[in-house]
Formats: C-alpha cells, structure tokens, sequence
C-alpha cells in the first residue's frame, strides 16, 4: 500500500476501463475478471492519492463528457466526508448502535445464529455467501455487490445494520467512517429518509454476468426509520499553518504531505500517527501501517527532514501541523494543540454536503476550478 502502487493503479485505469466506466461500473465482474471500476479506493481513503489528482487525471485522460461519471463518483466521498463532518452524531450514533446491537446478539440466540452465519457466508443465499467470503479474503467488493449484499443484510436477513456496517469496516481495506456509515444509512433508507435500496434477483443477475441468481430476497421491505435524524452541526473552522518552522503530525487520512497546503511554513520535522480503526483486521492494520512508512519515506525525502512514527517531545517544541482529520479514529487520537489546515477541496466541497448529494454534484465545477 504505498503512492507509488496508487499511481500504477490509477495509470491502468485510465490506460483500461477507465474509457468504458459510466458503460460499464454498475457491473460486478467478480474477483477473477478485470475489474470494471478504478479499484482506487484504498488509496483514496488514506489519500496516498487525492480526490483532486484522481479526477483531474480522469478529466485530462477522457474529456469534461468521458470523465463525467467518474469524477461524479469520486465526488460521492467527498461528500460523504463534508456530510459526517457536518453531521458528527451519526457515527457516534452508530457506534452506540453497534454495541446495542451485540448486546442483543448476546441474548437473542436466533439473531446470534442469522449473525453468524452471514459473516461465515453460509446462508445459503446465492451471491450473499460469496461477496462475505470475498469481503474477508481480499478486503475489497464491488459498489454494487456492497448495496446488494447491504440490502439483503437489513431487509431479507432482517440483521441489524450496524453489525454489517461493522463487518465491513474491520474487513475492507477502504474502510471509511463516512462512506462506510453513511452507504449502510442509505440503502436502509436512513440517510435519504424513506428510500431503502432493494436488492433484486433480477438485478444481480443481471449485473454479475448470470453468476449469482438469489431466490428468497425480501424485494418489497419497508424503510428504517429514527424518530429524528443526527443533528446538523456547521462546518469546524480550521487552521492556517504558521510561517517559519514546524513540525508535521501526518495520519492516516491524509499520507500526501508533498501537497499540503503549507504556506510560509517550513517543515523541519514529521511524524506519523498510525491510529487504525479499534477493529481493524490484521490485513487492513498491515495496509495501514505499509502506507504510513510510505509517507513518512516520502516526507523525509520531500521536506529534507527526519520522519518518524510519533513518539513523546517528538516536535521539540514547535507548533504542530496537521492535515484535517475528519470524524474517526484519526481525530480522536490527534494530540491537542495541532493547528488542523485543510486542503481547498475539501473547503470548497464540505460546507455544499449538509444534505443531500445534489447540490455539490451540481457545484463539481466550482469546486474543481483552478
Ligand atoms: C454499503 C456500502 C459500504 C461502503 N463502504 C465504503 C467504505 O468503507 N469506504 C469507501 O471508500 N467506499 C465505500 N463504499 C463506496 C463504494 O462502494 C466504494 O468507494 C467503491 O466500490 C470503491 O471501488 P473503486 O475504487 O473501484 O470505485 P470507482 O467506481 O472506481 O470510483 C472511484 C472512487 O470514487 C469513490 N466512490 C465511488 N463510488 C462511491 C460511493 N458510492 N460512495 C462513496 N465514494 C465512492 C471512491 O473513492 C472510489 O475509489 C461503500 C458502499 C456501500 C454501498
């Protein structure tokens, strides 16, 4: 998991299926065949790769027209991470969702079965079995083999949609506190209130190329509901890096220091706080700390100066930068006193994600202009 892997990646998507991708995306060519889609997304989530390099590559590579899906996809993070940083209380309130949840399962042994056999993949639903052991195998699905397999999850499995929220982000290599919450928010018909997303037979068929063909899916479940959706807080503000030196606090949220918004500081040491999530697997800790050795390889080398993991009097007593670290387990191990800049995308970007994706989609230019 290094820059370097994130840039190959990228070249062969833009060099492959980048050409065919709002043709072809929605289809689920399993884990033998070439993929369909940029399969960029573990590098996104630690930003070896930014959102800003990876949509301007596309719309260099394809054209305003032959980019478009693409870029609009890659605006989905964003607005995912603008939406929880305006919206906080969900993940704090899935978190205390989960543990209510396997409360339950502690005393509901029909629940703990249903759980457990779907987190093994032996349910017996076609399809189902093979994306849970897929999910723990590679730490990766497809867009669409994530909506089906949440889908079938809340509404035919009738399981708790934090605990497959959970198994997804301790399994994926791309787990995210945003797009992870809120994509299992959204097919529940939480987060566009009263609109589930229905996985249908028709529908995988369809989309994985005739492999899959589940019988017994609830196609016609009613929404989730909450008496009253998580409160709206606005934007934090963040800070300006000082002029002169500092020393850098890098996270995994952001591993691209070479174009961190700096100004007139001059960074003289860094240091790497490598806080996975609480339930990460060993796979997804590996990926994490394999990309922030590459970091801090690359600011020694960018800035000239030692980088190491964070350890205590690390900075010598100058102020600390660091990149905004949206809500999760980054920003809750974040030493007190950093001074928090953010890159002008995500300025631009997060105050137009309060609610729903419409408004930023339809912002894509602001935001992109140079
Ligand atoms: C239930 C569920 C859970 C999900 N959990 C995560 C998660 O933990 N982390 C995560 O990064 N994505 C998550 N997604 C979103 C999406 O499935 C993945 O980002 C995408 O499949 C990654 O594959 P790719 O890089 O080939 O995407 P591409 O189709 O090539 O898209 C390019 C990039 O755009 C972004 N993107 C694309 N689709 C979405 C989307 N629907 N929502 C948000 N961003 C998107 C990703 O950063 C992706 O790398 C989830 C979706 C669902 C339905």
């Amino acid at each position: 998991m290094t820059r370097a892997a994130g840039l190959d990646a990228l070249a062969s998507f833009l060099a492959g299926s980048g050409a065919d991708y709002a043709a072809t995306r929605n289809t689920d060519p399993g884990r033998d065949d070439a993929p369909t889609t940029s399969c960029l997304s573990p590098y996104l989530r630690r930003r070896l790769l930014t959102e800003e390099e990876v949509a301007r590559a596309a719309l260099s590579a394809f054209g305003e027209r032959g980019a478009d899906k693409f870029v609009s996809e890659v605006f989905w993070r964003t607005y995912f991470k603008g939406h929880l940083e305006t919206h906080p209380e969900t993940w704090a309130r899935y978190r205390a969702g989960r543990d209510a949840a396997r409360a339950r399962l502690a005393d509901e042994p029909g629940l703990r079965r249903t759980h457990d056999r779907a987190v093994a993949g032996e349910t017996g639903l076609d399809g189902f079995d093979a994306w849970a052991a897929q999910l723990v195998e590679q730490g990766f699905l497809h867009n669409h083999a994530r909506m089906w397999f949440a889908s079938i999850w809340i509404f035919t499995l009738r399981l708790p949609w934090e605990l497959g929220a959970a198994f997804f982000l301790r399994h994926l290599l791309d787990g995210d506190p945003a797009s992870n919450t809120l994509s299992w928010r959204w097919v529940a018909g939480l987060h566009t209130r009263g609109k589930p997303y229905l996985a249908r037979r028709d529908n995988i068929r369809e989309f994985t190329r005739g492999r899959h063909d589940p019988a017994g899916l609830n196609e016609d479940a009613a929404s989730l509901a909450e008496e009253i959706p998580p409160r709206e807080v606005p934007l934090a503000h963040a800070d300006t890096a000082p002029d002169g030196p500092v020393a850098l606090l890098l996270h995994l949220d952001d591993l691209a220091p070479e174009t961190l918004p700096l100004g007139n500081a001059r960074v003289t040491r860094v240091a790497g706080l490598l806080t996975s999530d609480e339930e990460a697997s060993d796979t997804v800790r590996a990926a994490d700390a394999a990309a922030m050795a590459d970091a801090l390889a690359r600011a020694a080398a960018h800035f000239g100066c030692p980088a190491e993991p964070m350890r205590d009097g690390w900075a010598g007593g100058l102020p600390v930068v660091t990149p905004w670290a949206p809500v999760g387990p980054s920003a809750d191990a974040l030493p007190a006193g950093c001074r928090r800049i953010r890159r002008a995308w995500d300025e631009r970007a997060w105050p137009l994600s309060n609610r729903g994706y419409s408004r930023l989609r339809g912002a894509i230019p602001k935001v992109m202009a140079p």
